[in-house]
């Protein structure tokens, strides 16, 4: 166990308050003490660094624990005789206890500290931040800002220790001018606030060392976020056996479309059907009938100008997708009031949502799929930044429905009790009509027999995955129906 880490993440994770909490406890259980703990943290990032084959390494040094465990890492790089400059952004003769240790450590093995002005102008092939770690909040002094925007430009590798300084280990808040690392390596557990909005992209690649003690902290902590794995989430995928036929796949009404608005609820449709669900219908504004039906003839579209039309479609239908290109004109909301009166399962997207913040009505049956800017309005409340990723989802889930997804990088999922964080290694939502293939991606699933909660979970993983394929040579210019083929290698 001595200075492992490893890249397969447990699917869980905690509030970094939690990890404070037990740390101690679960230490004294696994029988160590929270000073072998610091020992085996310095060790871990050391073999990380070790195996990056650094030779020149910078570590800055904040004023608690997490500059311990950079001491420790700076006092066996001295050992190994790697190039190794210490700049102590707080004074490191007034640190305490354990990380005090580490530091008169360090000094004992010949190291010793620097100003951040001898460390400018230098070339450091690895930048290490071990300045905060669980115990930060607010924002970062001026002088942690000025070195962390010394190197800023900077091509050396940027390695967090346990979470980049700046991040707010539990509800994933971040502070201007965050350590912006290229891997992070964690300690003990996975800490929620990492994991979902910006601190998710400032983590980069994210590690686990659990210094040995992960069972007897999992033992004494509770949490209800959980970080389900690819395997899981391919073991969801619905099952097609040879002689399956359409109708028993799941039927799909699609509404929207407003005038002048055919593409978002084309694209929706599409992914229905790329995600194997059996029948996918469209009720459209009539002037968009022929444009939602060119090249995509499995869909069966119709111009809809009555909500009495409507009600035959919704008769056929299992699930309901609302919302795409909708408009929030007069049709939009005849459409809408019939579609709420619905039995069952609906997924509510776009003007979808829209409509339901003028309303202000929950709508239990329904799952809605809201990005920031609809989540503020359906909850009436402008201040909220996107930091309040995690306050947001629970509130909506008890003002409107069960389940939310709320998405961008790092989507969130609750329902009832569950927070499911999907890390994409790319913002899966950063062009036109992504946020239109989710719902009718989760939609598809729904339709086949996937509870809300695992149609929305694997819903954003098979999403966030295609969007990652299609997006390895670069974000710009991806469509979001380059997804498409992606989504069918994904189903398989
Ligand atoms: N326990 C263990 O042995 C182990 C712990 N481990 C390591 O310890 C880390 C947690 O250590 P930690 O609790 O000392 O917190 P850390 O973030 O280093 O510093 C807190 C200090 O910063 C201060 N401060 C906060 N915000 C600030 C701000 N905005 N601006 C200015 N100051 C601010 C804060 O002040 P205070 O809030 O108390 O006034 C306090 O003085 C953890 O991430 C992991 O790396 C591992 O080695 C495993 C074993
Ligand atoms: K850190």
């Amino acid at each position: 166990m001595q200075g492992q880490y490893t890249h397969n993440l447990p699917q869980i994770a905690y509030c970094a308050q939690e990890v404070k909490l037990h740390e101690e406890q679960a230490a004294l259980n696994s029988g160590t003490t929270l000073s072998e703990l610091m020992q085996r943290a310095g060790h871990a990032l050391f073999e990380l660094v070790r195996n990056k084959a650094v030779k020149n390494i910078l570590i800055f040094t904040g004023k608690g624990n997490n500059a311990g465990d950079g001491f420790m890492l700076a006092k066996r790089c001295l050992h190994a005789q790697i190039n190794v400059t210490v700049c102590a952004l707080f004074e490191p003769s007034l640190l305490k206890g354990d990380a005090g240790e580490a530091y008169q450590l360090f000094c004992r093995s010949g190291g010793r500290v620097v100003a951040l002005r001898s460390c400018i102008d230098r070339d450091f092939d690895a930048i290490v931040d071990a300045v905060f770690g669980t115990g930060f909040r607010g924002e970062l002094p001026d002088s942690v800002k000025e070195a962390f925007g010394q190197f800023k430009s900077s091509k050396a590798w940027k390695l967090a220790v346990d979470i980049p300084s700046g991040v707010n280990g539990s509800t994933a808040e971040v502070a201007p001018d965050s350590f912006d690392a290229d891997t992070t390596l964690t300690f003990i557990a996975l800490k929620q606030g990492m994991l979902t909005g910006s601190a998710a992209s400032l983590c980069g690649e994210l590690l686990l060392a659990d210094l040995g003690i992960a069972q007897a902290f999992e033992d004494l902590s509770h949490t209800n976020c959980c970080y389900p794995g690819g395997k899981y989430l391919h073991s969801l995928k619905p099952k097609r056996s040879p002689d399956s036929y359409k109708n028993q796949c799941g039927h799909v009404l699609l509404v929207g479309g407003g005038k002048g608005m055919a593409g978002a609820i084309r694209l929706a449709a599409e992914a229905c059907l790329r995600t194997g669900a059996g029948l996918v219908s469209v009720a459209t504004h009539p002037d968009n009938q022929a444009t939602v039906l060119n090249g995509r003839y499995e869909l069966m579209v119709h111009g809809i100008s009555l909500p009495k039309e409507l009600d035959t479609l919704l008769d056929k239908a299992d699930v309901v997708v609302i919302g795409p290109g909708l408009g929030q004109d007069a049709w939009a909301k005849k459409m809408y009031a019939a579609v709420k009166n619905f039995k069952g399962l609906v997924v509510c997207d776009a003007d979808g949502l829209n409509l339901l913040a003028q309303s202000h009505l929950p709508w239990h049956r329904a799952i809605l799929t809201p990005h920031f800017g609809e989540a503020r309005r359906l909850l009436g409340n402008t201040t909220l930044n996107m930091s309040k990723r995690f306050e947001m989802a629970e509130q909506l889930s008890k003002e409107y429905a069960a389940c939310i997804v709320l998405k961008g990088p790092g989507s969130l999922i609750v329902d009832g009790k569950r927070i499911n964080i999907n890390r994409s290694g790319c913002s899966a939502m950063a062009s036109a009509g992504m946020g239109d293939v989710l719902s009718g991606i989760i939609a598809g699933l729904l339709a086949q027999g996937l509870s809300r909660y695992e149609a929305a979970t694997l819903g954003v993983y098979i999403h966030g995955l295609a969007a990652e394929q299609a997006a390895r040579d670069g974000h710009l210019g991806m469509l979001a129906s380059d997804l498409f083929d992606h989504i069918r290698g994904i189903m398989g």
